[in-house]
């Protein structure tokens, strides 16, 4: 006879892998798996980015040959980031709404292949204005906040326009999704746009890789008067209800991993919304880096850091793993 006390026993409710799936309250599927891709204005470009491994900037012409395999293996969704070399920058970032520039060509190009696909487009200005920062500026340098939020709200309705089915806005500018609501009602794209917010992203250092990668450090300063401070909970928590007041469709919060007490607060501000995170580039690039340093299997390392997500609350996650993850999953 045993003498262990019955409620000391919990390995039985664990001991089959079955059953240890059933102890996820929300397990990790392909409709969950949003994946960022970088379209550059050069149509015939297929270039690896050194600093994301295994991720490249695509060609509009080379769309085709990249997501084939992906849509076949149950890709559901892509986000958008533009990634231009050949046009003129400006203080307004004019090149990000060119119809002929690679987000709009993009978007035209994968609804026509892949009808089925989601497309959402990040929605921000640095990767088009000279200055390289996510709005327009005053003289001394500083956001100039109410031009901004009309610019972007202008791009946000060009790229639904075009046949985006959610815009997601990255900026970071005080009211830009009631602007961009308010734009995509009057443009008559209210009930046919899914309005995505950032709206809890912080100023991190995880950001790097991507910044390479599109091309978007700003040419002086930062970006810490608009990003949320690392350390910032409360910040958070109000920028996630003013974002559901003001119209936003889903809550993202970014990056992910080091941020899952925001999360699981955006959960429980927002609870009837779909919640995002962002498993940014520098999160995969460290959980890359490690497993090649022999640290842990990357495969593992992948699942644990998404699990936790799902855990913390999230229901839909933007990785550049999701390549891999439509391998390993079956549904
Ligand atoms: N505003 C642009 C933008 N949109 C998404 C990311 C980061 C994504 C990533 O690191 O994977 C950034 C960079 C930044 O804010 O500096
Ligand atoms: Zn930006
Ligand atoms: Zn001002």
């Amino acid at each position: 006879m045993s003498n262990m006390e019955i409620s000391s026993i919990l390995q039985g409710g664990y001991h089959h892998p079955l059953a240890r799936q059933w102890q996820a309250q929300r397990q990790l599927t392909k409709a969950m798996l949003m994946y960022p891709i970088f379209i550059t204005d050069d149509p015939q470009a297929n270039v690896p980015i050194q600093a994301l491994p295994g991720q490249r900037r695509w060609g509009v012409d080379r769309l085709k040959e990249f997501l084939d395999p992906l849509v076949l293996k149950g890709l559901k969704s892509v986000i958008l980031f533009g990634v231009p070399f050949n046009c003129q920058k400006d203080g307004r970032g004019t090149p990000a709404d060119d119809p002929e520039g690679p987000v709009i060509s993009a978007i035209r190009k994968i609804k026509e292949l892949y009808p089925s696909v989601y497309i959402a487009t990040d929605v921000c200005l640095c990767e088009y204005t000279s200055h390289g920062h996510c709005g327009l500026l005053h003289e001394d340098g500083t956001i100039d906040t109410e031009p901004s939020v009309e610019r972007l709200a202008q791009v946000a309705v060009a790229y639904a326009k075009a046949g985006a089915h959610c815009v997601a806005p990255s900026d970071m500018m005080d009211g830009r999704i009631r602007a961009m609501k308010r734009a995509l009602m009057d443009a008559g794209l209210g009930n046919k746009c899914t309005l995505m917010s950032y709206s809890a992203k912080f100023a991190s250092a995880l950001y790097g890789p991507f910044r390479e990668a599109a091309g978007s450090a700003p040419s002086f300063g930062d970006r810490k008067c608009y990003q949320l401070p690392p350390n910032a909970k409360g910040l958070a928590r109000r920028a996630v209800k003013r974002d559901t007041d003001e119209g936003a469709d889903i809550i993202m919060v970014k990056p992910a991993l080091p941020y899952l007490d925001i999360i699981s607060d955006a959960a429980q501000i927002a609870p009837d919304h779909p919640l995002a995170c962002y498993q940014v580039s520098g999160e995969y690039a460290m959980i890359v880096a490690g497993a090649e340093a022999g640290v842990y299997d990357l495969k593992t390392m992948a699942f644990e850091a998404c699990d936790s997500m799902l855990r913390a609350g999230a229901t839909l996650i933007l990785t550049y793993f999701t390549p891999q993850f439509l391998d390993w999953l079956e549904v």
